[in-house]
Protein backbone atom coordinates (compact mmCIF):
# COMPACT_ATOMS: atom_id res chain seq x y z
CA UNK A 1 0.00 0.00 0.00
CA UNK A 2 1.16 3.97 -0.63
CA UNK A 3 0.63 6.22 2.19
CA UNK A 4 -0.41 9.62 1.68
CA UNK A 5 1.62 11.90 4.08
CA UNK A 6 1.34 15.55 4.71
CA UNK A 7 4.53 16.56 6.37
CA UNK A 8 7.29 14.83 8.17
CA UNK A 9 9.01 16.60 10.85
CA UNK A 10 11.92 16.26 13.83
CA UNK A 11 10.85 18.02 17.17
CA UNK A 12 9.89 17.47 20.69
CA UNK A 13 5.99 15.96 21.33
CA UNK A 14 4.59 18.78 22.52
CA UNK A 15 1.68 16.82 24.75
CA UNK A 16 0.05 14.31 26.97
CA UNK A 17 2.40 12.10 29.58
CA UNK A 18 5.72 11.78 26.26
CA UNK A 19 5.96 15.45 26.30
CA UNK A 20 9.44 16.93 25.58
CA UNK A 21 10.60 13.69 24.23
CA UNK A 22 12.43 13.66 20.45
CA UNK A 23 9.97 12.26 17.94
CA UNK A 24 9.64 12.39 14.34
CA UNK A 25 6.59 13.31 13.48
CA UNK A 26 4.11 12.22 10.61
CA UNK A 27 1.22 13.75 9.89
CA UNK A 28 -0.96 11.67 7.50
CA UNK A 29 -3.24 13.27 4.96
CA UNK A 30 -7.32 12.71 5.73
CA UNK A 31 -9.39 12.82 8.26
CA UNK A 32 -13.16 10.61 8.79
CA UNK A 33 -14.27 13.50 11.13
CA UNK A 34 -13.41 16.67 8.94
CA UNK A 35 -12.60 17.37 4.90
CA UNK A 36 -10.43 19.39 5.94
CA UNK A 37 -11.91 22.54 4.02
CA UNK A 38 -12.52 25.22 6.00
CA UNK A 39 -16.11 25.89 4.06
CA UNK A 40 -16.89 22.33 5.85
CA UNK A 41 -15.74 22.98 9.33
CA UNK A 42 -18.99 24.31 10.64
CA UNK A 43 -20.92 21.10 9.00
CA UNK A 44 -18.21 18.65 10.40
CA UNK A 45 -18.19 16.23 13.59
CA UNK A 46 -15.21 17.83 14.61
CA UNK A 47 -14.71 21.32 14.36
CA UNK A 48 -11.69 23.15 16.33
CA UNK A 49 -9.16 21.06 14.56
CA UNK A 50 -5.97 23.35 15.01
CA UNK A 51 -4.24 21.50 11.92
CA UNK A 52 -3.72 21.57 7.88
CA UNK A 53 -3.73 17.59 7.21
CA UNK A 54 -5.02 18.35 3.25
CA UNK A 55 -2.59 16.90 0.60
CA UNK A 56 0.63 15.82 0.51
CA UNK A 57 2.80 19.43 -0.10
CA UNK A 58 3.83 20.26 3.33
CA UNK A 59 7.63 19.67 4.37
CA UNK A 60 8.96 16.35 4.23
CA UNK A 61 5.18 14.97 3.09
CA UNK A 62 4.90 12.67 -0.17
CA UNK A 63 3.11 10.12 -1.36
CA UNK A 64 4.95 7.28 0.00
CA UNK A 65 5.22 4.32 -1.83
CA UNK A 66 5.45 1.61 0.29
CA UNK A 67 5.86 1.05 3.99
CA UNK A 68 9.70 1.10 3.51
CA UNK A 69 10.04 3.63 1.98
CA UNK A 70 7.91 5.71 4.25
CA UNK A 71 10.11 4.16 7.20
CA UNK A 72 13.79 5.49 5.26
CA UNK A 73 12.73 8.94 4.80
CA UNK A 74 11.72 8.90 9.08
CA UNK A 75 14.63 6.80 9.83
CA UNK A 76 16.69 9.64 7.53
CA UNK A 77 15.13 12.43 9.86
CA UNK A 78 16.27 11.35 13.12
CA UNK A 79 20.26 12.14 13.09
CA UNK A 80 21.04 10.67 16.33
CA UNK A 81 20.99 7.74 18.70
CA UNK A 82 19.16 5.13 16.98
CA UNK A 83 18.36 3.50 19.54
CA UNK A 84 16.19 6.23 21.11
CA UNK A 85 14.59 6.59 17.46
CA UNK A 86 10.87 7.46 18.60
CA UNK A 87 7.40 8.37 15.87
CA UNK A 88 4.50 9.72 16.51
CA UNK A 89 1.70 9.00 13.86
CA UNK A 90 -0.79 11.81 13.46
CA UNK A 91 -2.99 13.62 11.15
CA UNK A 92 -5.18 14.03 10.40
CA UNK A 93 -6.64 10.56 11.34
CA UNK A 94 -3.56 8.32 11.01
CA UNK A 95 -5.44 4.87 11.45
CA UNK A 96 -7.22 5.65 7.96
CA UNK A 97 -3.43 4.50 6.74
CA UNK A 98 -1.41 2.46 9.08
CA UNK A 99 -1.32 -0.77 8.40
CA UNK A 100 0.79 -3.90 9.29
CA UNK A 101 3.71 -3.36 7.15
CA UNK A 102 4.36 0.53 8.20
CA UNK A 103 4.32 -0.87 11.99
CA UNK A 104 6.85 -3.55 11.02
CA UNK A 105 9.17 -0.95 8.74
CA UNK A 106 9.61 1.28 11.23
CA UNK A 107 10.21 -0.72 14.10
CA UNK A 108 12.44 -2.58 11.95
CA UNK A 109 14.25 0.83 11.28
CA UNK A 110 14.50 0.96 15.58
CA UNK A 111 11.59 3.10 16.03
CA UNK A 112 9.23 3.05 19.14
CA UNK A 113 6.06 4.22 17.49
CA UNK A 114 3.37 6.43 19.39
CA UNK A 115 -0.25 7.30 17.49
CA UNK A 116 -2.69 10.23 18.22
CA UNK A 117 -5.87 9.02 17.37
CA UNK A 118 -9.28 10.06 17.76
CA UNK A 119 -10.28 6.62 18.35
CA UNK A 120 -13.22 6.31 15.76
CA UNK A 121 -10.96 3.16 14.55
CA UNK A 122 -9.45 0.29 16.37
CA UNK A 123 -5.89 1.13 16.62
CA UNK A 124 -3.51 -1.09 15.38
CA UNK A 125 -1.98 -3.12 17.96
CA UNK A 126 1.21 -3.11 17.20
CA UNK A 127 1.60 0.74 18.31
CA UNK A 128 3.96 1.16 21.41
CA UNK A 129 2.31 4.17 23.32
CA UNK A 130 -1.53 4.91 21.78
CA UNK A 131 -2.78 8.12 22.82
CA UNK A 132 -7.13 8.84 22.10
CA UNK A 133 -8.56 11.80 22.08
CA UNK A 134 -12.11 11.57 21.57
CA UNK A 135 -14.10 13.95 20.09
CA UNK A 136 -17.91 14.73 21.24
CA UNK A 137 -20.23 13.20 18.07
CA UNK A 138 -18.13 10.92 17.07
CA UNK A 139 -17.97 6.82 18.59
CA UNK A 140 -15.12 6.20 20.40
CA UNK A 141 -14.32 2.62 19.66
CA UNK A 142 -11.05 2.68 20.74
CA UNK A 143 -11.52 2.47 24.83
CA UNK A 144 -8.38 1.42 25.97
CA UNK A 145 -4.48 2.87 25.59
CA UNK A 146 -1.73 4.49 27.31
CA UNK A 147 -3.44 7.90 27.20
CA UNK A 148 -7.09 9.68 26.91
CA UNK A 149 -6.46 13.12 26.09
CA UNK A 150 -9.37 15.41 26.51
CA UNK A 151 -10.00 18.58 24.43
CA UNK A 152 -11.98 20.81 26.49
CA UNK A 153 -14.04 22.42 26.96
CA UNK A 154 -16.20 19.68 24.49
CA UNK A 155 -19.92 20.10 24.85
CA UNK A 156 -21.75 16.75 24.34
CA UNK A 157 -19.02 15.27 25.92
CA UNK A 158 -19.60 11.61 28.51
CA UNK A 159 -16.38 12.55 31.10
CA UNK A 160 -18.40 9.60 33.26
CA UNK A 161 -18.16 7.31 30.28
CA UNK A 162 -14.56 7.87 29.79
CA UNK A 163 -13.41 7.34 33.29
CA UNK A 164 -14.59 3.67 32.76
CA UNK A 165 -12.52 3.12 30.09
CA UNK A 166 -9.02 1.71 30.45
CA UNK A 167 -6.08 4.45 29.93
CA UNK A 168 -3.36 4.69 32.13
CA UNK A 169 -3.48 8.59 32.28
CA UNK A 170 -6.48 10.86 31.81
CA UNK A 171 -5.75 14.01 30.47
CA UNK A 172 -7.46 17.41 29.82
CA UNK A 173 -5.72 19.65 27.49
CA UNK A 174 -7.40 23.12 26.63
CA UNK A 175 -9.11 24.21 23.59
CA UNK A 176 -6.81 26.80 21.31
CA UNK A 177 -9.34 28.89 19.70
CA UNK A 178 -9.72 32.84 20.04
CA UNK A 179 -11.22 31.84 23.77
CA UNK A 180 -8.10 30.22 24.80
CA UNK A 181 -7.73 32.24 28.54
CA UNK A 182 -11.12 30.91 28.90
CA UNK A 183 -10.35 27.60 27.93
CA UNK A 184 -7.45 27.01 30.49
CA UNK A 185 -9.81 28.19 33.46
CA UNK A 186 -12.22 25.68 32.28
CA UNK A 187 -9.56 23.29 31.97
CA UNK A 188 -8.03 24.12 35.50
CA UNK A 189 -11.79 23.59 37.14
CA UNK A 190 -11.96 20.51 34.99
CA UNK A 191 -8.96 18.74 37.06
CA UNK A 192 -10.47 20.59 40.27
CA UNK A 193 -13.48 18.66 40.10
CA UNK A 194 -12.11 15.48 38.95
CA UNK A 195 -8.48 14.71 40.56
CA UNK A 196 -8.02 11.29 38.37
CA UNK A 197 -7.76 13.70 35.48
CA UNK A 198 -4.54 15.81 34.54
CA UNK A 199 -3.98 18.86 32.73
CA UNK A 200 -1.65 18.59 29.66
CA UNK A 201 -0.55 21.79 27.78
CA UNK A 202 0.42 22.04 24.27
CA UNK A 203 3.57 23.03 25.05
CA UNK A 204 5.23 23.44 21.34
CA UNK A 205 2.68 26.62 20.69
CA UNK A 206 4.90 28.21 23.97
CA UNK A 207 8.04 27.41 22.20
CA UNK A 208 8.15 28.42 18.99
CA UNK A 209 8.34 24.38 17.84
CA UNK A 210 5.97 22.66 15.25
C1 LIG B 1 -4.67 17.29 14.87
S1 LIG B 1 -5.07 15.87 15.86
C2 LIG B 1 -4.56 14.52 14.83
C3 LIG B 1 -4.80 13.15 15.44
C4 LIG B 1 -6.24 12.67 15.52
N1 LIG B 1 -7.03 13.00 14.37
C5 LIG B 1 -6.92 13.17 16.78
O1 LIG B 1 -7.82 14.01 16.66
O2 LIG B 1 -6.52 12.71 17.85
C6 LIG B 1 -3.77 15.90 17.11
C7 LIG B 1 -4.19 16.31 18.51
O3 LIG B 1 -4.50 17.70 18.53
C8 LIG B 1 -5.67 17.90 19.28
N2 LIG B 1 -6.27 19.16 18.85
C9 LIG B 1 -6.76 19.43 17.63
N3 LIG B 1 -7.22 20.70 17.57
C10 LIG B 1 -7.01 21.22 18.79
C11 LIG B 1 -7.26 22.51 19.36
N4 LIG B 1 -7.84 23.48 18.64
N5 LIG B 1 -6.92 22.72 20.64
C12 LIG B 1 -6.34 21.74 21.38
N6 LIG B 1 -6.06 20.51 20.89
C13 LIG B 1 -6.40 20.26 19.62
C14 LIG B 1 -6.49 16.67 18.97
O4 LIG B 1 -7.56 16.45 19.87
C15 LIG B 1 -5.45 15.59 19.04
O5 LIG B 1 -5.23 15.20 20.37
N1 LIG C 1 5.41 19.27 18.70
C1 LIG C 1 4.21 18.77 18.45
N2 LIG C 1 3.66 17.91 19.34
C2 LIG C 1 2.45 17.39 19.02
N3 LIG C 1 1.76 16.45 19.72
C3 LIG C 1 0.66 16.12 19.04
C4 LIG C 1 0.63 16.85 17.85
C5 LIG C 1 -0.32 16.58 16.76
O1 LIG C 1 -0.61 17.46 15.96
O2 LIG C 1 -0.76 15.43 16.67
C6 LIG C 1 1.76 17.66 17.84
C7 LIG C 1 2.34 18.62 16.94
O3 LIG C 1 1.79 19.02 15.92
N4 LIG C 1 3.57 19.11 17.29
S1 LIG D 1 -10.25 14.27 14.36
FE1 LIG D 1 -8.17 15.07 14.68
S2 LIG D 1 -7.36 15.55 12.61
FE2 LIG D 1 -9.56 15.14 12.41
S3 LIG D 1 -10.42 17.18 12.41
FE3 LIG D 1 -10.48 16.44 14.55
S4 LIG D 1 -8.56 17.09 15.52
FE4 LIG D 1 -8.35 17.38 13.31
MG1 LIG E 1 -0.72 19.50 16.50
Amino acid sequence: MSYAVKEMFLTLQGEGVQAGRRAVFVRFAGCNLWSGREEDRATAICRFCDTDFVGMDGAGGARFADAAALAAAAAAMWDGDTAERFAVLTGGEPMLQVDDALVDALHAAGFAIAIESNGTLPVHPGIDWVCISPKAGSETVQRSGDELKLVWPQPGSDVDAMERWDFAHLLVQPLDDPHAEANRAAAIAFVMQRPRWRLTLQTHKMLGLR
